[in-house]
This record gives C-alpha cells, structure tokens and sequence, in this order.
C-alpha cells in the first residue's frame, strides 16, 4: 500500500491489488494493480472487449475478481457500505422510447439501494433530488419520460442520477457513446470543469482519445494487456482539502452548458 494513502490528495480512493478475472473460461483480466488517488482524473482506454467495463463493474462491486482485491476509500469492496460516496454511470444503448420512468424517477432511483428501495422519499431526498435536476438544466424535463429525450437530454438525467448524492469518485462508462459530435465536446467540457472545480474523482472510459489527451496527455500512466490508463493528477496544495468539500450543486450548474 502506497505510504502516502490517506495523507492530503494523496488518499487512495480506488486500490486494485493484482487481479484476476474470467468470464468462464474467457481471462479478461490478468493480474492487474493500479491505484487511483483523491482527485484524479482517470482515462481508461481499450480496444473493444479489453475488460473496461468488467473492470469498472469490479470496482463498483457487480461482478467480483477471481482473485486478488479491490478496495475503495481504503475497505475491501466485499465490505464497503458507503455506496452514496459512488455514482456510476454505466454504459447505456438506446433507451426504448416506451420506458415508463420519468426524468425525476430515474434521478431519484440514485439515492436508494436495494434495501431502501420502497421507502417514502423524505424532504431532504426530494431537495437532492431537485438539486440534481436544477445542476443540469433538466428541472424543466422532470416529468417527461426519460425513453422520450434526445441522447444528450438522457445523458444528464443519468448524470445528475449519478450526482445526486454528492459522491466524491464519478466513474463513467463511455458516457458519450450514441451522441453527436457538438454535444460530446460540450459534455466533455462539463466534466472537465467538475474535476477543476469541484472536488471529485473521475475514472472515464472513453474511445475518444482527442478529448482525453487534450486534457491528460499523450502518455498512458500504465498499460497492461489491452488497457491503457491515463492519469492527471490534481494534487496542488490549494486542490486539496477535506472529501466534504464536495460541489454545491448551485455551483455546478453554472458550469454545465445548455447541450441541447
Ligand atoms: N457476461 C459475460 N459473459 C461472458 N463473456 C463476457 C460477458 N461480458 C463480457 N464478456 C466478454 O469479456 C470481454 C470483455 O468485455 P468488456 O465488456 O469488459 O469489454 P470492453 O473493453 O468494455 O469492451 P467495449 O469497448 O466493446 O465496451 C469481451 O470479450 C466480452 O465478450
């Protein structure tokens, strides 16, 4: 373990210590260690089929590795509880226009777990919920169904679903695939400013390598078998701070442009 976890910036946020994962008889992943620390901003790239998303869903606790561990927030995934400190945007299709879920549905579905999925939602649940909303720009498209928006339009509501707790690491799954070209880089900007700005973690994957390494660089941090992770790291004294410094949603949405 890295000594300087836990100090400053330098706090470990994701730890993969060596591991291993097969799809069956399939190894997708072969003895892979990696650190992500507070306030990176982290690029993953691979071909199709690499394991990016069988990584990012390790990591997230949907699937677990063969072997070897994962921690987050130094815990072994296998025990971490604090699941709100974590928004997840998974890589999504098309959704089908008939999904019955309202903007604010989805959104809302991002405070619950499976446990607390059926329980009123209190006043202070409905306010994160309305920040989210108002941080981007979707107030408008609360009561809208979500499978009727255009692909930028769903990809803030699944963003602010990711937002709406405030979580301190934001892992996206190639959250501009299906979107044209103007909209990604609008997209792309928002992010980019959230890392700047706001106190949070990133790990991204994205096949867009003209936008990762206008903002990280050419050079991959580590590359093994298929996958190449590239790293900026954001760790001058004046970035760092307590993990509650997390954005205010007012902030935010000055930040988040009109994509549509
Ligand atoms: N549920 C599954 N059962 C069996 N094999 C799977 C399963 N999910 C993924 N795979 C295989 O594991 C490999 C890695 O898949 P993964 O989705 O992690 O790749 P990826 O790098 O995210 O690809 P892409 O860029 O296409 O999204 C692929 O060969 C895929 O076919």
């Amino acid at each position: 373990m890295d000594t300087n976890a836990r100090s400053g910036c330098h706090q470990q946020i994701v730890t993969i210590d060596d591991i291993f994962f097969s799809y069956e008889n399939k190894t997708v992943i072969d003895g892979l260690s990696f650190s992500v620390l507070e306030r990176d901003f982290v690029g993953l790239v691979g071909s199709n089929g690499a394991g990016k998303t069988t990584l990012l869903k390790m990591i997230v606790g949907l699937l677990k590795p063969t072997r070897g561990e994962i921690r987050l927030f130094g815990e072994p995934v296998g025990s971490f509880r604090d699941w709100e400190r974590i928004g997840y945007v998974p890589q999504k299709n098309a959704l089908n226009p008939l999904f019955p879920a309202t903007v604010r549905e989805v959104v809302t579905s991002g405070l619950f777990n499976k446990k607390s999925m059926f329980r009123r939602l209190t006043a202070a649940q409905r306010s994160k919920c309305d920040d989210a909303l108002y941080a981007m720009r979707i107030e408008d498209l609360a009561d809208r169904r979500i499978g009727q928006l255009s692909g930028g339009q769903q990809q803030r509501v699944f963003l602010a679903r990711a937002l709406v707790n405030n979580p301190e690491l934001l892992i996206l799954d190639e959250p501009t695939v299906g979107i044209d070209a103007e909209t990604q880089g609008a997209f792309f900007r928002m992010i980019r400013h959230m890392h700047e700005h706001h106190h949070i973690t990133f790990i991204m994957v994205s096949h867009d390598m003209d936008m990762l390494q206008s903002y990280i660089g050419s050079e991959p941090k580590q590359r093994r078998g298929g996958l190449s992770f590239y790293v900026k790291h954001t760790h001058a004294p004046e970035n760092c701070g307590e993990t509650d410094l997390v954005h205010s949603m007012h902030q935010l949405r000055e930040t988040v442009e009109v994509l549509t």
